[in-house]
């Protein structure tokens, strides 16, 4: 356990609770934060539309947090309706050649748009209602940013032309009178400005475009003076126009103000947001990109192969959400026919307004859940539950506590969590990449074998050596009694020396090749599967059974029968035969469990054929798979090898460990390790042949688990 945890730090894995080592290996759902998890965190603005006026469009911007990498370009058009339906097809072409040509003509400057009046006010209420900072750092010549990617991504933007929010405090006058801050409840955050040289009070307002429309009268004119009544038909262009910035994995945001004039400008007296946050002016739309993880698609990919469904919870617009679910794999690129995309992708709302009964009647749950609210996720996770998943939950919020508690595994992000957050959950990610939930799996399942492999070695060495004894009880001397098949000594040296290094050996297993194909295995049932169990008495009673008939044979055979007297206390001449006979079972009894834990490295694999990948590469692939695991190996040669002292060293083996040095009696104990790992290649044989005691795991996924959860 110790060692898997070490190994999953370098992971960027930390394990706050011992028990999630083992349960991540069974996790058949995960439901992922997309912002930062999915996704890298770092937003560019792309895309700002102005109503009535056109599209400002971010070309070739590379480092998030730099306002001077790439150049805008604006396109205005007469009728804005016509402008979403083409801006999809000018967009590719343009961003491709634009690349072409930002090669040819780097030297000639792209010149900024002129700012309008109406950019400027949309500029101005970016840039004020945010609490992100962007500075050139003179010492280390980058620029420093400070904040939430969304906030920071809108103020790189205002930097673009000069309005940031230092430069528009410090010299254009503006200073603050109270803020509303962002609630993720009702997606939307607000400030109140005054400007101190012509005393205009304003309200400026960000949020997710639905809530802020429902709040707004008006929107901005083509002349920024006169804006315009907000009818139903604007209404439909601007939610169009969302769509349309949406559906290319755009987060959308929708920036708005109004002039407030009664505002208290004393700070003690605090004003409703309600009273605030209404009859706004919208000013336009920003669409920001948010680029997924590049290791995002092949992580879920693994999940897919491994059975593990990947749902995506996300505080983002179903479209947007769609899109980069689309694009990171967790929804099918192209809609199935079976599976409609409104049951793969779901808003909170829909959710949250579906009773349980109704959620369980769902054929599956959603893939996608949009616009969500951290009560969504506690809900899901009980949706799961019912349907008997087995569910990790991320979550970065102080409200995302609850639903990190109720899952099986909470994952909490190391560098964007907040500490509520990573003390709710059960794992935190260093790095907070989704990538490294899918390596924390593999590393569970491993670990989950590995602990499987361990119990099976240490319970069949018992079970065999209780074997060994309790029939040996029935051996009696000419005064009555019992004559041990070994002294008490020789069977602690045995556990000592065959559970420990050979356990922690089995320990450092590496991962089989195919543990991220088979599905999950079930949680409930825990190490202790059937398999384990007959396994432990088919190789147990081997082992017991031949090492209690090399003393019998050599006790009965050339012996006569003559078990001596007095025998297990100290050495006669009567004592002979039974001596002897004792080392030979000493010895048999070690190869025996020590072959075990090579045998073990795989419950099913023949021990000469233990990974596939060696076994086509080689006819004898034995040596190569036995010293993969290095320690391994070596506990077994080495502890193999130390019985040959423990025999021959006069005076510590009739002293100590009651037996004497042999000779031909090492036939037999070849012969009967020979055999055992006949018996045991035969049972393994016999388990794959007719597909016995598989517990789900050697079945490939696609066999599987469809149509579940
Ligand atoms: N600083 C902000 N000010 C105003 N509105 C915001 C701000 N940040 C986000 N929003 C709006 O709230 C919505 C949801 O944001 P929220 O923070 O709940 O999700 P998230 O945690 O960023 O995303 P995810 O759940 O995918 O990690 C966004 O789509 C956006 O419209
Ligand atoms: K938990």
């Amino acid at each position: 356990m110790v060692v898997g945890m070490t190994q999953m730090r370098k992971r960027k894995v930390v394990i706050r609770q011992l028990s999630a080592l083992e349960a991540l290996g069974g996790v058949t759902n995960i439901c992922s934060d997309k912002t930062g998890t999915l996704t890298q965190g770092k937003m560019i603005t792309r895309k700002v539309w102005i109503p009535s006026s056109g599209i400002y469009t971010v070309n070739g911007a590379e480092e998030a947090s730099d306002p001077t990498t790439g150049y805008v370009s604006f396109s205005t058009s007469a009728s804005n309706a016509e402008m979403v339906s083409q801006d999809s097809n000018i967009d590719e072409k343009a961003d491709a050649s634009s690349e072409v040509l930002s090669e040819k003509t780097s030297e000639v400057a792209r010149k900024t748009p002129e700012v309008t009046s109406a950019l400027e006010s949309f500029l101005e209420s970016t840039a004020l209602c945010n609490l992100a900072t962007v500075r050139y750092d003179e010492q280390k010549h980058r620029w420093q940013t400070v904040g939430d990617p969304t906030e920071i991504s809108l103020q790189v933007f205002a930097h673009r032309f000069q309005f940031g929010k230092r430069t528009l405090e410090e010299q254009h006058g503006w200073s603050q009178l109270a803020e509303y801050g962002f609630d993720s409840g009702i997606k939307r955050m607000s400030v109140v400005y005054t400007n101190t040289s012509n005393s205009k009070t304003f309200v400026f307002t960000k949020g997710a475009v639905e809530r802020i429309l429902d709040l707004c009268t008006t929107v901005v004119g083509p002349d920024d003076a006169k804006s315009q009544l907000l009818t139903q038909s604007t209404k439909d262009l601007v939610l169009n126009q969302m769509n349309h910035l949406a559906e290319q994995g755009l987060r959308v945001m929708a920036i708005a103000r109004r002039p407030i004039t009664d505002f208290p400008t004393q700070s003690t007296i605090t004003y409703p947001r309600e009273e605030v946050e209404k009859g706004l002016t919208l000013l336009g739309l920003a669409g920001l990109y948010d680029p997924p993880r590049l290791e995002t698609k092949d992580a879920v990919s693994e999940c897919t192969t491994a059975g593990i469904k990947v749902h995506m919870l996300t505080g983002d617009h179903p479209a947007t959400a769609s899109a980069i679910a689309r694009d990171v794999g967790i929804l099918p690129s192209q809609p199935s026919t079976t599976q409609s995309t409104s049951a793969l992708v779901k808003t909170a709302a829909e959710f949250d307004g579906m009773d349980d009964s109704q959620i369980d009647a769902l054929p599956s749950l959603p893939l996608v859940i949009a616009r969500c609210a951290p009560n969504t996720k506690t809900r899901m996770i009980a949706a799961l539950h019912r349907r008997h998943a087995f569910a990790a939950m991320t979550g970065d919020g102080v409200n995302d506590a609850p639903s990190l508690q109720a899952a099986d595994v909470g994952i909490a992000m190391g560098q964007a969590g907040s500490d509520v957050a990573k003390g709710a959950a059960d794992i935190v990610l260093t790095d907070d990449n989704f990538a490294s939930i899918v390596n924390a799996i593999s590393e569970g399942r491993r670990m989950f074998d590995n602990i499987q492999k361990f119990v099976l070695h240490l319970l069949t060495s018992n079970v065999g050596e209780v074997v060994l004894l309790i029939v040996g009880l029935g051996m009696q001397d000419e005064a009555g009694f019992s004559v041990f098949p070994l002294s008490p000594l020789s069977i602690l040296w045995i556990n000592m020396l065959t559970s420990s290094f050979p356990a922690f050996g089995l320990g450092k297993e590496k991962a089989g090749s195919q543990i991220m194909k088979r599905p999950p295995h079930d949680t409930k049932k825990g190490v202790f599967t059937l398999q384990i169990i007959v396994d432990m008495i088919v190789y147990g009673l081997l082992m017991g059974a031949l090492t209690l008939l090399t003393f019998v044979t050599i006790v009965y055979g050339p012996g006569g029968g003559d078990l001596g007297f007095d025998c297990n206390r100290s050495y006669g001449e009567s004592c002979h035969t039974v001596f002897r006979a004792r080392a030979a079972v000493f010895a048999e009894l070690t190869f025996l469990i020590l072959i075990s834990a090579w045998e073990f490295k795989s419950l099913r694999r023949s021990m000469f054929a233990l990974d596939p990948a060696t076994s086509k590469a080689s006819k004898f692939p034995f040596f190569q798979d036995v010293y993969s695991n290095k320690f391994l190996f070596f506990a077994v040669v080495i502890g193999a090898a130390s019985v040959f002292p423990a025999v021959y060293i006069p005076g510590l083996n009739t002293d100590v460990f009651k037996h004497v040095g042999i000779g031909w009696e090492w036939g037999i104990v070849f012969a009967g390790l020979v055999i055992y790992v006949m018996g045991v290649e035969g049972w393994k044989a016999v388990k794959r042949w007719a597909g016995l005691l598989d517990d789900g795991m050697g079945i490939t996924v696609e066999n599987e688990t469809k149509g579940q959860v």
